[in-house]
């Protein structure tokens, strides 16, 4: 999620017929002597050959300070305005920090740079209470972190019946989930339904180079938090501040302890009537500092994981309140499609196919327009003017008619959804299956699941007795599986019911890894994967062979279409034809530059 920064403003005042832009000239000529300066950028100048000072106001920023450093003007802090008092025994290891900070900052490009950003202040955005018009109503997919929020939304509302009832309140949640599944929006959502303020910030705005700048952020933050309480205080990615202290083996990041540890004493001094309640996000609560966890801190985690698809059909429907849709668009069917899609991608996809549809000139978007937004989001722009040699072609939609048969025939598999052999992405072709995603499957499920990645290349082998380097994604797949099956699920005779990888509740994906264990076990392990692929690639080849001449069949009218619905496959399996096609498939599709 993005929080929005908006910058401090910049003074343009001008103090005294002596302004700004004038000071500035004069500090290129040469002609200013000294300058000091408080936090709210109120400087004195003291001109060569003047004798009475001059104010003028001037940003309170980095730039500032690099722009009188480099002009070699001797700069004097003096306590009073926030941002620059607490500086004044650090200044010159600050200045030369400047210099780097501006200098990386415009190494990082435009967006990084340029802005002011005042040191010390929190640089939160806030929201005032009553501003956020959205609600619950507006978050899908995740029903049950709603409802241990609605508590929190409870608490702000009447914390009195709470206090009176003594109970202790958590003054932190924790939203995990992987990113893109709604942490942001549900933070917002609670601020909305509880109509409270909400400060919101990203745990990398307090990491900064100097030492001191975060820790002073941290405290500037819950200073405005306590005056507006009962308010919300959002923490987006609070890991790039709360990670594990001391396991930086290059010597420990005193600015980010320090930081963190800020955070903590904030945390812990919340007094009665200060109903402030953090809620801080990230999708790797496994490299959190314990200190963070502890009681009184995020005591309270909220998952925030992403949807099923059911989640995905309300998402839809959600981001679907704004989109003129065409009664062709079903989308039970298209959330059907988009297992392992999270909210931020669903709103993307439905984004793409409106876009698609204004390129087509439509006024609605139709199921068309979906389907063709579906499968560039997760393969890639549609390559229809790579020029694929017809013997490559062919091949391709041996491959994927195997898959399809796999798909279709075996009884627990999941049907075809779609196939073609038009090039998307890097993809030569590809067969998509009806995916659901069951919480729990079934052992056949998954060996099935096996054989339906390896029949793209039984159907290569079955056909030309050869097999291509097109599969290899199939096989990275259906090892994968299988690897799963023995190591985390307990479906292997001879390892038995053994955990041999975990879980360590990293939500970026990169799935459970392997425990220590023994090198025999493990030659173990890959035995076992093995026979569960060769048992699968076995029962593979024998439904190829059995189902020879129907796949030339169905290859034929493919290499025709280019593209087959599930139902199209379906009524060719079963021996049936499909009326002509109508004149080349155009439907609205532009070709898309490769
Ligand atoms: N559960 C959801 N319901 C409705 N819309 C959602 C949902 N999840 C995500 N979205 C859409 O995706 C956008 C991005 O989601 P958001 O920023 O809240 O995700 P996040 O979990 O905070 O991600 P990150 O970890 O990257 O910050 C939202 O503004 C919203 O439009
Ligand atoms: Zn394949």
């Amino acid at each position: 999620g993005q929080a929005t920064n908006t910058p401090a403003p910049i003074p343009l005042a001008q103090t005294g017929g002596y302004t700004t832009s004038r000071f500035f000239e004069d500090l290129r000529q040469g002609e200013v002597k000294s300058v000091s300066l408080d936090g709210a950028g109120n400087a004195s100048i003291l001109l060569q050959n003047a004798t009475r000072p001059r104010s003028v106001v001037l940003p309170p920023d980095a730039a500032t300070l690099t722009r009188l450093r480099e002009a070699g003007v001797p700069v004097r802090v003096t306590a009073g305005g926030t941002p620059f008092g607490w500086m004044a025994q650090v200044l010159p290891l600050i200045l030369t920090g400047l210099i780097l900070l501006v200098l990386w900052r415009s190494l990082r490009g435009p967006s990084g740079g340029g802005a002011a950003s005042t040191f010390g202040k929190s640089k939160a955005a806030v929201i005032s209470e009553g501003q956020i018009k959205l609600t619950f109503a507006d978050v899908a997919g995740c029903d049950e972190a709603k409802q241990d929020l609605q508590e929190v939304v409870d608490f702000l509302r009447q914390p009195e019946r709470y206090h009176q009832l003594g109970a202790r309140i958590p003054h932190g949640v924790l939203l995990v989930g992987p990113p893109g599944s709604g942490k942001t929006l549900l933070a917002k959502a609670v601020a909305g339904e509880a109509k409270v303020p909400y400060f919101s910030i990203s745990g990398s705005d307090f990491v900064e180079m100097f030492v001191g700048v975060g820790a002073a952020r941290v405290r500037d933050l819950f200073e405005q938090a306590r005056k507006s309480s009962p308010c919300i205080v959002f923490i987006d990615e609070i890991d790039a501040v709360g990670r594990k202290r001391g396991v930086n083996l290059q010597g420990g990041n005193d600015e980010r302890e320090q930081t963190l540890n800020q955070l903590l004493v904030e945390m812990d001094g919340f007094g009665s009537g200060q109903e402030v309640i953090i809620l801080a996000a990230t999708n790797r609560p496994d490299v959190l500092d314990a200190a963070l966890l502890r009681p009184g801190r995020f005591d309270r985690q909220v998952v925030v994981d992403a949807p099923d698809v059911r989640g995905r059909e309300q998402i839809l429907r959600i981001h679907a309140r704004t989109k003129p849709l065409d009664p062709s668009v079903d989308l039970g069917i298209v959330a059907r499609r988009t297992a392992g899609m999270v909210g931020a991608d669903l709103e993307n996809l439905l984004n793409e196919a409106a876009l698609q549809a204004a390129r087509a000139g439509r006024n609605r978007i139709t199921g068309r327009d979906v389907d063709e937004a579906r499968d560039r989001v997760l393969m890639g722009p549609e390559r229809r003017s790579l020029v694929v040699r017809e013997a490559d072609r062919k091949v391709t939609a041996y491959h994927e008619v195997g898959h399809a048969l796999a798909a279709q025939l075996l009884p627990n598999a999941n049907r075809v959804a779609k196939l073609t052999v038009v090039p998307r992405g890097r993809a030569a072709g590809f067969m998509m299956p009806d995916a659901d995603d069951r919480l729990h499957v079934t052992r056949p499920a998954l060996e099935d699941m096996i054989a339906v990645a390896l029949a793209g290349r039984a159907a290569e082998e079955v056909v030309y007795g050869e097999v291509t380097t097109g599969a290899q994604n199939d096989f990275q797949q259906a090892t994968n599986i299988a690897r799963r099956m023995v190591t985390e699920w307990g479906m292997s005779g001879r390892l038995g019911k053994v955990a041999l990888a975990t879980d360590d509740g990293n939500f970026l994906g990169g799935g459970p890894h392997a425990l220590p264990m023994s090198e025999a076990t493990a030659s173990l392990v890959d035995e076992e994967v093995r026979s569960l692929i060769d048992a699968a690639y076995a029962r593979t080849l024998a439904l190829m062979r059995e189902h020879l001449h129907r796949m030339h069949e169905i290859v034929t009218v493919l290499m025709r279409r280019e593209t087959l619905s599930g139902e199209e496959f379906a009524t060719l399996l079963a021996g049936g034809t499909l009326e002509e096609l109508p004149p080349p498939s155009s439907g609205g599709l532009t070709p898309l530059p490769a």
